[in-house]
């Protein structure tokens, strides 16, 4: 069993304990995250120092970590963790839920989580740290960029880009060929039958900009 150190407690991190709990591959050694929370546990795993302590971490022999801070939108400070995390030389697994279905032929980049539930077609790239939650679907031959997070039961028709750090919300449905740009958060619920720019907030059925940078 490889050591693994999740990164960010919280309700997010819940799911990713949930999915490793029949994961032999991983031993998780416990949990970073604010010093007010040190010496509690969520589900079981101790938080057992802070975000500061990674490298301490890391010269102990724990080389794998796991983003477990979840997002709504804003992505920065999943991406620092990632980003200090890798300076420091953490390696960084796929967790796949066993209850998700993933096609032989799709690419997924590091430190990304497959929830609960998930259908993944055949022909899809996923980048990196992006979360795929509970019963997402992600039809043929899409692509979703870094740090995305797919809410629970959203749903993606064949052909879809979805541009790195965008969040789209739980159950919306995305129609096919559709192209949704970085940094863009869709509502919960929508019905995206148009593209949608970068640095935007929509949402709606039909989906539309409320908000543009
Ligand atoms: C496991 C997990 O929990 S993962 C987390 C999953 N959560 C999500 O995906 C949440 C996604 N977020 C949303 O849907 C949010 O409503 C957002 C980001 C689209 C908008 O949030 P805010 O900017 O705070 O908008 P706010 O709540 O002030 O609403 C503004 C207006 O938009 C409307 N509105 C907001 N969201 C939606 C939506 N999804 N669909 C339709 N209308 C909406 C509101 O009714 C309101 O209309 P009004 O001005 O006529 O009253």
């Amino acid at each position: 069993m490889k050591q693994l150190l999740l990164i960010g407690g919280g309700g997010h991190c819940k799911s990713i304990i949930d999915s490793l709990s029949q994961n032999t591959a991983f031993e998780v050694v416990g949990i970073l995250d604010t010093s007010e929370k040190v010496g509690t546990f969520i589900n079981g795993i101790e938080i057992i120092g802070v975000d500061d302590d990674m490298e301490k971490w890391f010269v102990k022999g724990v080389h794998l970590a796991f983003i477990t801070l979840g997002s709504v939108g804003n992505t920065a400070l999943r991406q620092n963790l990632y980003e200090k995390a890798k300076t420091i030389g953490f390696q960084f697994p796929i967790i796949q839920d066993p209850t998700a279905i993933v096609s032989r032929e799709t690419t997924i980049g590091e430190g990304t989580f497959i929830g609960k539930g998930t259908i993944i077609n055949a022909s899809v790239q996923i980048g990196k740290n992006a979360i795929i939650n509970s019963g997402a679907i992600v039809e043929h031959d899409s692509t979703i960029g870094d740090y995305c997070h797919l809410a629970p039961g959203s749903t993606f028709s064949g052909n879809v880009t979805i541009g790195a750090h965008t969040h789209v919300g739980t159950n919306a449905t995305v129609i096919q060929e559709i192209e949704i740009g970085e940094h863009t958060v869709i509502g919960g619920g929508s019905v995206v039958i148009r593209n949608i720019r970068s640095f935007a907030v929509a949402y709606g059925n039909p989906c539309k900009e409320a908000e543009h940078e």
